[in-house]
């Protein structure tokens, strides 16, 4: 028996469909990430999931026992699955530890004590355990909405986009300090995201859904290398179109550089990247532009260029 399982899990708003079946099954302490573009159905299948939404088809397990769904449970959701988003709500008039407690009401008092604590400490929040949500940033405000989230132990955490209205450095952050919190409480956790670079912070374990389906599943390595569709391509770096070809692509990193010899092009921009010059390059015969790698920072705008690649690099999408 897994620990946590989806089975055909599927949902449609009237005509509209957001997810077809769907299935997963994970292990305890299990990191996931859903990679998807606006409408692709992971919010749909996330709050599925945490017992908040009711699908058409399919069922969700912990531990062997129903998740149930709003028409088959009086007060819809678990304490085991919580599901944290963007519009994460804290108490104005209370202070950071008011804010973590007050899940706890209804826990023994040492406990209760105990346990906000041990969160101030994870979350990095004990140095401003007496302000008020006003008084903190974003990221602050987060990691309270997120602790709240944490102070009844839920066994699985799902996370949808809640770092949206952060900048990349506080999501990169937060995402790294999450993910050591997470890891110290065992916590399973799905995250879901349009932002590959978001999810590999937190997890190499990757699915990508596209139109309420799954594109394709696999390591980012798996994925990178041998994507199924343009889209899954796309996620990691732009894609070059040979000519002539219907279907066939080559990654700017995959394409050399040489003064002699291969498919003349000519230089039409030069950006400054940490590990390499991003060159746009038209080539001659064609009049394609192209997105290529240039490591060595040798060519510049108007500079004429021979491109080559290996049949081993090229992409059938
Ligand atoms: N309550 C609803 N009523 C009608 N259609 C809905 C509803 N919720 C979602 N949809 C539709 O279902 C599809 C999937 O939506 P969903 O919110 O699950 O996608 P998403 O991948 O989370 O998108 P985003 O990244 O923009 O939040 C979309 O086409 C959306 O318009």
């Amino acid at each position: 028996m897994s620990y946590f399982s989806i089975t055909n899990v599927s949902k449609s708003y009237d005509a509209q469909l957001a997810l077809q079946p769907f299935s997963l099954e994970m292990k305890q302490g299990e990191f996931l990430a859903i990679v998807g573009e606006s409408g692709s159905g992971k919010s749909t299948l996330l709050r599925i999931m945490a017992g908040l939404e009711v699908q058409d088809s399919g069922t969700v397990m912990l531990e062997g026992n129903p998740i149930l769904n709003p028409n088959q449970k009086i007060v819809s959701g678990y304490d085991e699955i919580k599901l944290i988003h963007q519009n994460f709500h804290l108490y104005p008039n209370s202070t950071v530890e008011e804010n973590l407690s007050r899940p706890l009401l209804h826990y023994e008092r040492e406990y209760a004590k105990s346990r906000v604590e041990d969160l101030l400490r994870l979350l990095g929040l004990t140095d401003y355990r007496d302000r008020f949500p006003h008084q903190l940033s974003g990221g602050q405000k987060q990691k309270v909405a997120i602790g709240k989230a944490l102070s009844v132990e839920p066994e699985i955490v799902l996370l949808d986009e809640p770092f949206s209205s952060l900048d990349s450095i506080q999501t990169q952050q937060l995402i790294s300090e999450m993910k050591t919190t997470f890891r110290e409480m065992g916590t399973t956790v799905i995250f879901v995201t349009h932002d590959l670079d978001d999810a590999l912070r937190l997890t190499d374990n990757l699915i990508i859904l596209q139109k309420g389906k799954v594109a394709q599943k696999g390591t980012s390595r798996q994925l990178c290398e041998k994507p199924k569709t343009k889209y899954v391509a796309q996620l990691f770096s732009p894609i070059n179109k040979l000519p002539d070809t219907k279907n066939c692509y080559v990654r700017p990193a995959d394409v050399k550089l040489r003064t002699k010899g291969g498919v003349l092009a000519h230089v039409t921009d030069s950006r400054f990247l940490v590990h390499y010059n991003s060159l746009q390059v038209q080539l001659k015969e064609s009049s394609i532009t192209w997105e290529v790698d240039d490591p060595q920072r040798k060519y510049e705008q108007g500079d004429r260029v021979y491109l080559s690649w290996k049949d081993t690099k090229v992409m059938s999408l």
